[in-house]
This record gives structure tokens, C-alpha cells and sequence, in this order.
């Protein structure tokens, strides 16, 4: 029998369209419910997401596991069009979206590498890994904005990696400049952000930039969440001359 979670997790991802096609469905919810389990017992000892979202685990599933399966489809879709089996989740935390992507990317993937500058957090990760038996994960420690050795290496990945982050830095020229400094041209991004309207914003700064091109601001339907959540999609080219931003914007 299902625990209430695992049907929480089940009833959502069915509810997800277009989730690219997998051998093994039942194993995938094995490794998000192993995943959940996970997080719901560790958070109290490394404080990686609120307590409040932490102590419940059908919020744990809707707003963190569902709110990261939810922009899979998007993600995989750029995947397919760029040739890339990369993806670099920047700001990783406790796992998010990177861990979900990888799980319900298995078989699409080669890497998918959760960048985090935090010891505290990159403990969790490694210890977290281990029994979910995805090969394309792995933990990189190492701050994103200033990348040296391995992490300077697949960040310039060829073709480049797809670059995925949810609630890791506001969208400010400071910001695409420094992605636009460490991953190459042709570099497609997706942030996870909230109300639509806000997204809009950012996607004006990304339009204003040169270096940065937008490609998407899109609404997406997490099941069971009350919430608005958006997907940011843009690219890195640095021939992009960007527009100054209209007055009053
Ligand atoms: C608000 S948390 C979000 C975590 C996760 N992405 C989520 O959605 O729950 C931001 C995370 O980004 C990490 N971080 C911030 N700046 C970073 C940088 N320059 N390089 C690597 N990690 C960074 C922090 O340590 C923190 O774990």
C-alpha cells in the first residue's frame, strides 16, 4: 500500500503532461518517495528548506517535488533541441529541482550535476545520492560564480549544458552578467520563479541585457498547488546587443 506521500507524488506526476516516456515508471516513484523520506528526516539537522514546508510531508511533496517535476517537460524539450545530456542545477540546496529532474530524466541525462557552495549542504547531498541509484547525479562543491577546475570544465561543456535554478538569485544584470561569464554562448537557462507577473519583470531585465536572450516566460500548473509558478526560459549569446529598459519599466 501506498503511503500518502508516495500517492501524493503519484497522482501529481500523472498529472504533469508531457513528462518524457520512462522503461520503469514505479521505480522513479520509489526514488522520489526515498528522496522525500529523505529530506523529511534530515531537515531538522541541516535546515535546508523551511521547517514549515519540512514538517509536512504531502507540502514537502506539492511544493518542493512537484513545484521541480513540474518544469521536467520544459527542460527536456531543450535537451532534445540542443543535443546536450547535461544539466547544472546552480544553487542546489537540498536537491532542488536537480534531484527530481535527474530522477524523471533518467535515460536523457549524462550528468546532472547539483552545484552547491554550502559544506553543510553538500553533505546532505552526497549522503542523499547514494541510495536513489541515479548515475547521472553528482554533487559539485564549488561557488557557481567563480568556478575553477572540474566545475569550470562542464560549465564549458560542449554542446553547453542546460542550467537549471529555482530560488538562487534575484534576475539582475550582476547575475547574467556573471552566467555570462562562466557558461558559453548557447547556453540555455531555465529558472523556477512564482507569480507570472514578477517573471515578467525579470524577463524585461533579461531583454534589457546584452549578452542574454529571452526566450519563454511561461505559466505552469503544479498539481495540488494553490500557487502561481512560472518557468523563465532565456539564453546566453553575447552578440545579443539587448535594448535599454523602456522608461517607467
Ligand atoms: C534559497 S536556497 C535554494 C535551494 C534550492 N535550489 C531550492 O529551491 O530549495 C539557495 C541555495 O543556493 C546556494 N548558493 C547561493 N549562491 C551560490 C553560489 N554562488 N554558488 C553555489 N551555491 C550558491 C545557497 O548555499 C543555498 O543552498
Amino acid at each position: 500500500m501506498m503511503s500518502p506521500s508516495e500517492e501524493r507524488l503519484a497522482q501529481g506526476l500523472a498529472a504533469i503532461p508531457a513528462l518524457p516516456p520512462q522503461d520503469d515508471p514505479g521505480r522513479s516513484l520509489v526514488q522520489l518517495s526515498r528522496y522525500l523520506e529523505d529530506l523529511y528526516r534530515s531537515n531538522p539537522v541541516f535546515g535546508l528548506i523551511s521547517q514549515e514546508d519540512a514538517a509536512d510531508t504531502l507540502v514537502l511533496a506539492t511544493r518542493h517535488l512537484l513545484d521541480s517535476a513540474a518544469g521536467v517537460p520544459r527542460v527536456w524539450r531543450i535537451l532534445e533541441r540542443t543535443g546536450s545530456r547535461v544539466v547544472c542545477d546552480l544553487g542546489s540546496g537540498a536537491g532542488l529541482p536537480g534531484i527530481p529532474l535527474a530522477i524523471l530524466l533518467e535515460g536523457y541525462l549524462d550528468r546532472c550535476c547539483l552545484v552547491e557552495r554550502r559544506e553543510r549542504r553538500v553533505r546532505f547531498l552526497q549522503g542523499a545520492l547514494a541510495p536513489l541509484g541515479v548515475s547521472s547525479l553528482e554533487v559539485l562543491q564549488t561557488d557557481a560564480e567563480r568556478p575553477c577546475g572540474e566545475a569550470r570544465a562542464l560549465f564549458q561543456s560542449d554542446p553547453p549544458p542546460v542550467v537549471v535554478f529555482r530560488a538562487y538569485q534575484q534576475t539582475t544584470p550582476g547575475t547574467l552578467k556573471g552566467l555570462a561569464k562562466v557558461f558559453p554562448a548557447g547556453t540555455t537557462v531555465v529558472a523556477w520563479k512564482g507569480r507570472l507577473e514578477s517573471a515578467h519583470q525579470d524577463a524585461r531585465v533579461i531583454e534589457a541585457f546584452p549578452g542574454t536572450v529571452l526566450e519563454e516566460v511561461l505559466a505552469v500548473d503544479v498539481p495540488f498547488l494553490e500557487r502561481e509558478r512560472s518557468l523563465l526560459v532565456f539564453r546566453i549569446d553575447p552578440d545579443s546587443p539587448g535594448s535599454a529598459p523602456t522608461p517607467g519599466d
